[in-house]
């Protein structure tokens, strides 16, 4: 059941990539400038972001196997629909429902991992469930760019539609919500429930620790990997095409890695979450400090560095949910996993538009031949993000404690909150 939820989360970062390797053709095809071009990347992740609580109380309601089905069903439709497209309002359409797709899969995923592991498993699955998702951004840049070129734009699209019509059969005959049975419904929602629930879940200051976790983590790998990365490392650091896709490769290369390596120490070290994402977020901080205050163009070494680190962001963000989860009952953990979920994204998709308005800024006399120094002031817009991020879980890391302690004082430093 995990390997078959698996798969389609797979598929799902799959087709929310496969637009960064079709960038120039996407352009052609829709006659469309850079700044539009660049919107499928900012809607899809405004609409991810949006659908992330929505898709908790949903699958609070109707279960997992249900909201999962619905979301490689949207994802496929989707894919087809931009597969056929030839006006940009038609493939910004698909690409809305793209993201729509993509915001039902993760959290079903791990309430399907939360249900069938046990509690000592769950870090570590959960590390394994996000660094395979992964995999599905690299399929999406070899394959993709070579289908591309062989089959051309529809037929690329169609055939990547179509895994999820098996995604969805097999997870139809395989997935079970619970041991007992196939598909549970949750308690019907009225309005008053769902404000209950979630502000119960928002109260909860590790959900909030959880969210900031998210938003301080990830969005700097999310941003380099889905729009601005490539850029930034040809016009503003100076290097070939092939050294920069070799980089957001190691980006990715490290994600994988660094996934289980985090889910082996969390389980081991519970009551040091919010100080290992710290460290963590430190050290994000400390190589981009470095890059952008290296005089001209900053060495390969440095540069190999900033995706080592900036990976590793994003299993760190992962430790958000687990924050979560051993904050929140079992019936509220869809709805808190969609509120965390959020954080990751909302940063990223202000840092993709900032990046975006402060290059044009920056930028003499317009047009996209943005200069190193353009590129420094706006990668700078992160250390607005970052003093946000640690602030917030430094507070909200002192408040969870502090409710252990007034509620459970025996437990404090012993269980994993
Ligand atoms: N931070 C990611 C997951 C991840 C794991 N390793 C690297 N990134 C996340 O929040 N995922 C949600 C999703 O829908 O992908």
């Amino acid at each position: 059941m995990w390997i078959v939820a698996l798969l389609v989360y797979l598929l799902a970062v799959f087709h929310r990539s496969s637009l960064a390797v079709a960038g120039l053709t996407a352009a052609e095809r829709f006659d469309i400038s850079a700044a539009q071009l660049a919107t499928f990347t900012m809607l899809q992740l405004l609409v991810y972001a949006a659908m992330q609580i929505p898709v908790g109380l949903l699958v609070d309601r109707f279960g997992p196997r249900r909201v999962l089905l619905t979301g490689a069903l949207t994802l496929t439709l989707a894919q087809a629909g931009f597969a056929f497209a030839d006006s940009y309002p038609l493939a910004l359409v698909a690409r809305l429902f793209v993201g729509m797709g993509d915001a039902m899969t993760f959290i079903c995923v791990l309430r399907l991992v939360n249900t069938w592991f046990a509690p000592r498993r769950i870090p570590l699955i959960t590390q394994l469930t996000g660094m395979v998702g992964q995999l599905g951004g690299a399929l999406a840049a070899v394959p993709m760019t070579i289908a591309l070129r062989e089959l051309g734009w529809t037929r690329s699209y169609l055939i990547a539609a179509s895994f999820g019509i098996v995604l969805s059969l097999a997870l139809v005959l395989v997935v079970r919500d619970v041991p007992g049975g196939r598909s549970v419904r949750g308690p019907a929602m009225s309005v008053t429930r769902i404000r209950a629930s979630l502000t119960a879940s928002w109260q909860q200051p590790g959900t909030r620790l959880g969210f900031w976790t998210h938003f301080s983590t990830q969005f700097s790998a999310t941003t380099l990997a889905l729009l601005w990365g490539y850029p930034f490392f040809v016009q503003g650091e100076g290097l070939s095409d092939h050294t920069a896709g070799l980089l957001l490769t190691l980006m990715v290369g490290v994600m994988v890695v660094a996934g289980p390596v985090l889910g082996l120490i969390i389980p081991r070290h519970p009551w040091h979450r919010s100080s290992i994402v710290l460290g963590i977020v430190g050290s994000i901080v400390t190589v981009w400090t470095a890059v952008l205050a290296w005089p001209g163009e900053a060495p390969l070494g440095l540069l190999i560095a900033l995706v080592v680190v900036a990976g590793i962001g994003g299993p760190a963000s992962m430790i958000g949910f687990d924050l979560g989860r051993t904050s929140n009952p079992s019936d509220r953990m869809a709805s808190a996993t969609g509120i965390i979920n959020q954080g990751g994204f909302i940063a990223s998709l202000l840092l993709v538009v900032a990046i975006g308005l402060i290059l044009d800024w920056r930028t003499p006399g317009g047009g996209s031949d943005y200069t190193p120094t353009a590129f420094r002031w706006a990668m700078s817009f992160q250390y607005v993000l970052w003093a946000l991020g640690i602030l917030q879980i430094w507070r909200y890391r002192v408040r969870t404690r502090r409710k252990i302690m007034a509620e459970n004082p025996e437990e404090y430093g012993r269980v994993p909150l």
